[in-house]
């Protein structure tokens, strides 16, 4: 965040730059939408870059649409270059073309911008949000560029090739090896108490845990990019790592505890839960 007041210096601002590379969901519960909410919860600037359009509501994703690698760096070169970011998350990137696309934009933004990097493969309803060719450019290209990836049980366990009922800590061991500086094996989809997995790629560093009562609400669209975005935000404003995580994880315990329903099937996670006694509503 650039807060030096000196004359002709750096424009204090008011607060930090969160950027979202991901795809809409227009039902409004996870992706973009979801991205950009938890920044404004968390009083960061939020910026997109839309990488595909979804067709999704509350019973899944119908169909979606990636963009072309053009329209994606015209999008990143538009705001990185005249408006800057103090932290990137990127979301569902769809398909090899694509991740490759990202990777290389990635390495042009300035030293030491975080990046949080949540490898959506699918919905909560199991639909694909990643072409199957896919899975190796964001293991082998995307991840060595992460500061930190977020994968849920299911992602880590395809992105390291080992089994579905590996412990978490093992699974995040197996992915520091892909080259990101953090991994955080999410538990939302283990029973019990959800308990979320954070490893350091530092020697000798030990997995610290994060566990919160598991709400017993059945709408939870959207937990995974809420998580990874909140994290970004934290990450801007100057928290360190495992400050981070620990904030966004009770944001998004929160948010899980008064999901609310909308449409026929899975509601989303409610951003506002912190500000509704201050909006009445
Ligand atoms: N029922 C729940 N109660 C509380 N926290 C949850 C619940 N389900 C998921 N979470 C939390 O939401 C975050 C996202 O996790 P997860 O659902 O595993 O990811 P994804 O949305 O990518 O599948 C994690 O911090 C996880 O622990
Ligand atoms: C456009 C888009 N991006 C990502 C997801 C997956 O989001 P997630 O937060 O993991 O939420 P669930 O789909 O698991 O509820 C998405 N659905 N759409």
């Amino acid at each position: 965040m650039t807060t030096s007041p000196e004359p002709g210096g750096p424009v204090a601002l008011p607060t930090a730059r969160v950027l979202t590379v991901a795809g809409s969901d227009s039902g409004g519960g996870a992706g973009i939408q979801a991205d950009l909410k938890t920044m404004l919860a968390h009083g960061v600037h939020g910026m997109s870059v839309l990488t595909a359009v979804t067709a999704q509501n509350s019973l899944g994703v119908q169909d979606w649409w990636p963009l072309s690698r053009e329209a994606v760096t015209a999008q990143f070169r538009s705001v990185v270059d005249d408006i800057g970011v103090d932290a990137v998350k990127t979301g569902m990137l769809g398909t090899a073309e694509l991740i490759e696309t990202v990777a290389g934009l990635l390495d042009t933004l300035p030293e030491g911008v975080p990046v949080v990097v949540d490898p959506v493969c699918a919905s909560k309803h199991g639909d694909p949000l990643l072409t199957e060719d896919a899975l190796a450019a964001l293991r082998d290209v995307l991840l060595p560029r992460a500061t930190v990836v977020t994968p849920n049980l299911g992602e880590a366990a395809l992105l390291s090739g080992l089994g579905t009922g590996t412990a978490p800590a093992a699974l995040a061991a197996a992915l520091v090896a892909a080259g990101p500086d953090w991994v955080l094996v999410k538990g939302g989809h283990s029973e019990g108490p959800p308990t979320d997995v954070l490893l350091s790629a530092a020697d000798g560093s030990q997995p610290v845990s994060f566990t919160a009562e598991r709400a017993d609400n059945t709408h939870t669209h959207g937990t995974g990019c809420t998580l990874a975005s909140a994290i970004a935000s934290r990450l801007a404003l100057g928290h360190d790592m495992v400050a981070a995580v620990a904030a966004a994880k009770e944001y998004v315990t929160g948010g899980v505890r008064t999901g609310f329903p909308l449409g026929e099937g899975i509601g989303p996670v409610d951003h506002l839960w912190q500000l509704r006694p201050h909006l009445g509503r």
